[in-house]
């Protein structure tokens, strides 16, 4: 069984209060998803490698570095050097996938694999061995706050099959449009790790708002288990 996981995005935390965000979260969210943005692959900027290091002097919490960049070959590694706990890089800008994620895992993080909505995760099965992680977006990178597409559920169901079948043992993942009227359908396609931005730091209370998600994925898939701090009680 696969365990429910909840990954608040600080793209959509107050820019100005970015430890405030991980510190309200603390003990509830799984990790911290940090979106890295170039100009270049997606039309926006965000976070950098000095965003992880200054986040890790403030929480403990595993960072999720999602990187939606240029030439991930050269930049990557770096991340997990300063403290990433997992370095997602995006199939459609990686040249050396093996080098690549050989270095990232050198540095002693996990690996993850990102595709966008277009983007078919079949073009890649020979090199699932090689990542922690699969990301299907589920919306076009570069901007919070926009709508959940439905028509990459098959996807979703796809490659839930494909990594049972195969016995790849990679959390899937959605990024984009998650929130209370949302995850559950994505829960039940085959979903485990969701990152959550504008439905965690939109709400009064982000942290209630992480409990809350969780508790719908749980209630939509039985596939799902809860941390082990929760299910301790
Ligand atoms: O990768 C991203 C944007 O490219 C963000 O993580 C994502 O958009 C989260 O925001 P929201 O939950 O508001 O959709």
């Amino acid at each position: 069984m696969a365990i429910a996981q909840i990954y608040p995005s600080l793209l959509a935390a107050d820019f100005a209060r970015i430890a405030d965000a991980a510190l309200v979260v603390e003990g509830r969210a799984d990790w911290l998803h940090v979106d890295v943005m170039d100009y270049h692959f997606v039309p926006n900027l965000a976070f950098s490698g000095d965003t992880v290091t200054a986040l890790r002097s403030v929480t403990d919490i595993p960072l999720d570095c999602h990187l939606m960049i240029e030439d991930p070959d050269r930049w990557a590694p770096g991340f997990a050097e300063r403290g990433a706990a997992n370095v997602t890089i995006h199939a459609e800008a990686v040249d050396n996938l093996p080098a690549t994620t050989a270095a990232i895992r050198a540095e002693g993080a996990r690996t993850g694999l990102a595709v966008k909505p277009a983007t078919p995760v079949e073009h890649y099965l020979d090199d699932l061995h090689r990542f922690d992680l699969l990301l299907l977006m589920t919306i076009d990178p570069g901007f919070g706050g926009q709508k959940f597409m439905d028509s990459v559920l098959p996807k979703i169901e796809a490659a839930r099959r494909l990594l049972d079948e195969r016995d790849l043992d990679l959390w899937l993942q959605i990024d984009g449009g998650v929130n209370a009227e949302t995850i559950e359908r994505a829960a039940a396609a085959g979903v485990d790790v969701f990152v959550a931005g504008t439905a965690v730091y939109g709400a009064a209370d982000p942290a209630a708002a992480v409990e809350a998600l969780r508790a719908q994925a749980l209630r939509a898939a039985p596939r799902l288990r809860p941390p082990a701090r929760e299910a301790a009680g």
